[in-house]
This record gives structure tokens, C-alpha cells and sequence, in this order.
């Protein structure tokens, strides 16, 4: 049967979220929607209807694990509203990288994929293009040498403020905050800690996951999957050197709300390297 789903993968853009819901997706007890998008437009009813519509058939023992694209986005509204008509005690995963390097990564994929030709982004474009300079140093920079905090690029990485709606919807043991930087250095051990939070079996293996060393980055080699090997081109792209400049000031910029969610949530320092620092 189709059944709402009692777990939400909500992010965040460019810190892993497509490998991780691939990978969860290969164990047998996750039931997986990917990128179900929440309609906005459309009376809740309808939503609903249609979000249940967008789920995958799943087995009775299986979770329903939705990957939710909208930690920042217009739809988060809808979300909380459609929370209490959801399974009771959703549990909510959120992937976090670096902010530094996320920004980076999402000004390489706007500038590369989302140009205006291509209509099915052009609102992304648009919302970031118009500002979207040359280089990513005239980008996220204003005239004056400040960060340009109005930028979603920036924003995004806000962690510690993006988060807080989720934290005062769903109780806090029920938030499980993984580390993208970590898990595409090596994707077993946050994929066993996915496993404990949701109860399920064990079933991630060590030699599941291979490293590719073409592409840098593992690739998944599950005998009975072969449909999930390496993620695309589009992922895993080798970042520009950004100035010393930009980077320390983007630091500056980031450092305190790294700190907050680092003690919010008590992060291990060793896969949380960035909020440290
Ligand atoms: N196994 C593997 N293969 C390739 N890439 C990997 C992998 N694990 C994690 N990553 C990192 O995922 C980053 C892209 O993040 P997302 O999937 O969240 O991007 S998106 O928001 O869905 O576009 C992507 O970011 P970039 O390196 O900036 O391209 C990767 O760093």
C-alpha cells in the first residue's frame, strides 16, 4: 500500500542528500520517495491527496522515508501544516556540510545547470541569477566587503536558524543531524548510525561501498542493486580556489551559528570539523 511517510530527509541542498536517500534506498526495510515535492499552490486536502499519491508502494515492515527538497524553500509552511496529519513521531534526518564549501558547491551547480534557457529552473535562476556574478568572490561579497547574507546561496547555511522550525515541530530525539563531509569520506559508518535511529536491521556492509578513485568519491556495489553504482557527473565536481580572502571572511561570517548548532546538538567535533572553527 501507499502510506505517508514517518520519516523525512529534509537537506540540505548540496551537502549529500542525493547519495544518502540512494543509499538508504538499497535497504530492504526503507520504502523510499524521492524528492516528493509538497504542492504549494493547493488547498491542504489537496496536497495531502496528492503527496500520498506520490509515495512509493510499500511492504507492511517497511519505513516510509520521504526526501523532503524544502528545508529553506516556499514549501516549508505546508510542511508544518501537513506535519500533524502525518504518522505520529516523524523523525526528521538532516545532512549538513561545511557551509564554506556548500556555497561553493551550490554557486557551481546554479552557474552550470540552471541557466535561463532551461525553464524548469528558471525561477531558482532568477530568485539567485540576477545577483549571480562572474566568480563566486563577487558573488557572495558586497561592494562594501561584507558577506551578502541575502543570498539563498549564504543563507542556506545557516544551519542553526534554518533548523529551528524543524526543532520546535518535531521532538528532538526524534532529529538525527548526520555530516555530509564525513559520509562522503566514508558513507558506512553514518549509514549504520541512519540504521540505529530508525530501528531497522543491520544490512550496510563494509564492501557494499567502493572508492572510485577516477571520481574521488565511493561508489555503492550492492549484488542484488547493480542499478546504484556511482552517483553522476553532477555530483562530486572539483571546486574552483576561492581567495584566502573570501574564505576567511566566509568564515567570520559563519563562525557563530556553527558554534550554536554545534552545542545544540552536542556534534562530535571530529565529523564536525566546521564548527570548530
Ligand atoms: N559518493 C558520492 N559521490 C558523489 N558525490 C558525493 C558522494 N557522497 C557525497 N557526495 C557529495 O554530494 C554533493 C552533492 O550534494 P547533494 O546530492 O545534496 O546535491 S543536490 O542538492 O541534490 O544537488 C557533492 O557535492 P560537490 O562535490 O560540490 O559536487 C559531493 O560532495
Amino acid at each position: 500500500m501507499k502510506r505517508l511517510p514517518s520519516v523525512f530527509i529534509i537537506g540540505v541542498k548540496k551537502s549529500g542528500t542525493t547519495t544518502l536517500t540512494k543509499y538508504l534506498d538499497l535497504h530492504q526495510q526503507i520504502a523510499m520517495a524521492f524528492k516528493a515535492q509538497i504542492m504549494n499552490n493547493l488547498p491542504l486536502g489537496n496536497v495531502l491527496h496528492k503527496y500520498h499519491m506520490m509515495m512509493p508502494y510499500a511492504e507492511p515492515a517497511q519505513v516510509v522515508v520521504a526526501s523532503f527538497p524544502g528545508y529553506y524553500g516556499r514549501t516549508r509552511h505546508k510542511f508544518f501544516k501537513l506535519l500533524p496529519f502525518m504518522p505520529k513521531n516523524p523523525k526528521v534526518i538532516v545532512i549538513l556540510r561545511d557551509p564554506v564549501a556548500r556555497a561553493v558547491s551550490d554557486y557551481l551547480h546554479i552557474t552550470l545547470m540552471h541557466k535561463p534557457s532551461t525553464s524548469s529552473n528558471r525561477s531558482e535562476w532568477y530568485r539567485e541569477g540576477n545577483i549571480l556574478r562572474s566568480t563566486f568572490e563577487e558573488t557572495v561579497l558586497t561592494h562594501n566587503g561584507k558577506v551578502n547574507d541575502t543570498l539563498d546561496i549564504i543563507r542556506l547555511g545557516i544551519y542553526s536558524e534554518g533548523l529551528q522550525d524543524f526543532i520546535n515541530a518535531v521532538s528532538r530525539k526524534n532529529i538525527l543531524i548526520l555530516s555530509g563531509d564525513y559520509f562522503s569520506k566514508n558513507p558506512l559508518p553514518t549509514l549504520r548510525k541512519v540504521e540505529k535511529f530508525l530501528e531497522l536491521k543491520s544490512f550496510y556492509k563494509e564492501d557494499y561501498f567502493q572508492y572510485n578513485e577516477e571520481k574521488g568519491f565511493y561508489c555503492a556495489a550492492v549484488p542484488s542493486r547493480p542499478d546504484v553504482s556511482c552517483m553522476s557527473e553532477q555530483k562530486g565536481r572539483t571546486h574552483p580556489n576561492i581567495s584566502n580572502f573570501v574564505l576567511t571572511k566566509l568564515r567570520d561570517f559563519y563562525r557563530s551559528y556553527n558554534l550554536r548548532l554545534g552545542k545544540e546538538f552536542e556534534l562530535s567535533p571530529a565529523e564536525f570539523e566546521w564548527t570548530q572553527q
